[in-house]
């Protein structure tokens, strides 16, 4: 049997099998030589499957389920929301990454804008999966594009990783930053305008 032939199972199917967090963390517990069975230990299998819940709960969600209010308005102007603070996991160690998130966007001609709380709940459904800085920054701004019509998008994450900081290289303070610049965002003009709203403190 190849690759091919494997039925596709993982990312969105079916729901979080909380069960089988809980049975791994246990197989994880007696990896590492200690008892899950000792009264410290007892409970954590499913303290940590809770935790996986939550930190992943975005594997369950689309963009489309939080980008729903949305108010008639012809605003021709980008409108940018900074500092929301992200955590996310990434894919390689499975530890978390942490930082902010920025987001602007230039609303669809005659169109529509969306409450500014929603691009806070697009970034956590992105956030809340299993990922890599570079590829969360490119989903929201394609989802602002695609679900949105919006004529423009940039997003700049800024986020520290525990996988560089705690472990490997140990360089605890590196940040990385990432951005994304989809439609009418890409001007160098336009672009430039909203980066330096961007870097503004
Ligand atoms: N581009 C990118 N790389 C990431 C991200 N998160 C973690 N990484 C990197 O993924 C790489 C995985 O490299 P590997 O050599 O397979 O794994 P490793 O031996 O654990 O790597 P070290 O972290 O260098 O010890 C590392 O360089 C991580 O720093 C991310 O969001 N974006
Ligand atoms: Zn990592």
């Amino acid at each position: 049997m190849t690759d091919l032939d494997m039925p596709v199972v993982g990312l969105r199917t079916g729901e979080f099998d909380a069960q089988r967090a809980e049975n791994a963390v246990r197989e994880l517990l007696l990896a590492v030589g200690e008892d899950p069975d000792r009264e410290g230990l007892r409970a954590t299998p499913l303290r940590v499957a809770e935790a996986y819940r939550e930190l992943l709960a975005g594997q369950w969600q689309q963009p489309e389920d939080v980008l729903t209010t949305t108010f008639e308005l012809s605003h021709d102007e980008m409108v940018l929301v900074k500092d929301i603070e992200i955590v996310s996991l990434c894919e390689h160690h499975l530890l978390p990454f942490r930082g902010t998130a920025h987001i602007g966007y230039i609303p669809a001609v005659h169109g529509r804008v969306t409450g500014l709380s929603k691009l806070a709940r697009l970034v956590e459904v992105y956030a809340r999966r299993l990922q890599i800085q570079e590829r969360l920054t490119g989903q929201i701004a394609d989802a602002l594009i695609r679900i949105l019509d919006a004529r423009g998008a940039i997003v700049v994450v800024e986020a520290e990783h525990m996988c560089m900081s705690a472990r490997g290289i140990r360089k605890p303070g590196a940040r990385t930053t990432t951005s994304a610049v989809r439609g009418q965002l890409r001007r160098p003009a336009t672009r430039a305008e909203a980066m330096s709203l961007i870097l503004a403190r």
